[in-house]
């Protein structure tokens, strides 16, 4: 069957996986109002296009930060965990697509393949040889284990820490308890949080710990370990923007992940205009949740953010045709915003401003 569209790959994925395996990747928290609410709130906002604009070509390149190699398009992998639970080849089939399609992967910490073994198929497929990673973390409360995963993704080429702040506590997914899933099955594991012991040999992987005790002093903690750029990914506040800033990250994420922690928490596009208004082009933005299609990225570029995460549309992707189905989710995404931005009327990236949109409800000025 030809897959027209992210929603097709979605429907192939639920049909190819056990039924507890799809319930984790589409789940979400109790009763999951914010994660329909992240999909719908693209539907409050219309594209207002203009007309006899000169595109003959777009270009979808996007600079993070000065000096920073130009990413080849403002759609990134969002971190998510067990890819070999999609596919046989897990995360590194994951890599090898985005690496060849030159797309940024941030890799999550609860990978089912070790950060070094990601980094090296990553950089393998890369046509430049070097592929777009950034590792995401979540902060342990033993700092020393902490500090050991940074350097390791530090080592691997890792070019950025992407700090997930939204987790005091792991959210509570009804369809997982239904399910009774709960841990990864046997001969699967978080590969990364292995280590080697004494022997030599590797150890079993240590448990992710939750920390409701931590402050904004573990964003200056990390700091001291690392020279890497640090991305706080879970801010849904404005007030948390500007602490953000005052702590001097170098990117905002505007996430609810994906509303798997906080049911209630707003959709993520809904926030993105305040937050956009207090950040005032000081640091990038990057926000995640509920993008299907190209379109809904132009407009969560029009209302603030320097680029788009995408989770479970690539894991549909994975799940269906393994990398294929990656770079095939990836492609359509491509393709869909090439697409908005030419009957919009826009060359590249830079001519993307609030103008675009409007909400869908009222008349036209
Ligand atoms: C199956 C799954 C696993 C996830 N694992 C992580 C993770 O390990 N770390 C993290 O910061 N966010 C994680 N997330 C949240 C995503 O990074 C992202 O915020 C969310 O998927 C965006 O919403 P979308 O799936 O609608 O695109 C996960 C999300 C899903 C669906
Ligand atoms: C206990 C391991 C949890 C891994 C983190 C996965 C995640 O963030 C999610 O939303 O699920």
């Amino acid at each position: 069957m030809p897959f027209a569209s992210v929603k097709d790959m979605r429907r192939e994925a639920r049909r190819r996986l056990p039924r507890a395996v799809f319930d984790f990747f589409a789940g979400g928290a109790d009763d999951e109002v914010t994660l329909r609410d992240n999909a719908r709130a693209f539907q409050r906002w219309a594209l207002l296009p203009r007309i006899l604009r000169p595109c003959p070509s777009r270009h979808l390149g996007v600079s993070l930060w000065k000096n920073d190699a130009p990413l080849a398009m403002p759609i990134v992998a969002a971190p998510t965990a067990f890819h070999r639970l999609a596919h046989p080849e897990g995360e590194l089939g994951t890599a090898r697509a985005l690496a060849q399609a030159d797309a940024l992967f941030i890799v999550s910490m609860a990978s089912t393949v070790a950060l070094e073994d990601i980094a090296a198929a990553a950089h393998g497929a890369a046509k430049s040889g070097h592929a777009r990673l950034w590792f995401q973390l979540y902060v342990q409360p033993d700092r020393a284990f902490t500090a050991r995963l940074i350097r390791r993704a530090e080592a691997a080429g890792f070019e950025a820490l992407v700090i997930t702040v939204d987790s005091p506590v792991f959210g509570r997914r009804d369809r997982d308890w239904r399910n009774g899933f709960f841990d990864l099955p046997a001969g699967l594991s978080c590969e990364t949080l292995r280590e080697p012991q004494g022997d030599g040999q590797l150890g079993p992987p240590r448990p992710i710990a939750f920390s409701a005790a931590f402050s904004w002093s573990i964003v200056d903690e990390v700091r001291k370990m690392t020279s890497l750029p640090i991305v706080l990914k879970g801010i849904l506040h404005p007030a948390d923007a500007l602490l953000a800033l005052e702590h001097e990250v170098s990117a905002i994420y505007i996430s609810n992940h994906g509303g798997r922690q906080l049911d209630g928490a707003p959709a993520t596009l809904d926030v993105l205009p305040a937050i956009a208004r207090v950040v005032a082009g000081r640091l990038p933005i990057l926000v995640d949740g509920g993008v299907r299609r190209g379109t809904d990225v132009l407009k969560a570029l029009a209302l603030g953010a320097n680029a788009v995460g995408v989770g479970r549309s690539l894991l549909w992707g994975l799940a269906t045709e393994g990398p294929d189905g990656v770079a095939r989710v990836l492609a359509m995404l491509r393709d869909e915003l090439d697409r908005a931005l030419a009957m919009c009327g826009c060359s590249s990236l830079d001519e993307v401003s609030p103008a675009l949109v409007g909400p869908r409800r009222e008349p036209l000025k």
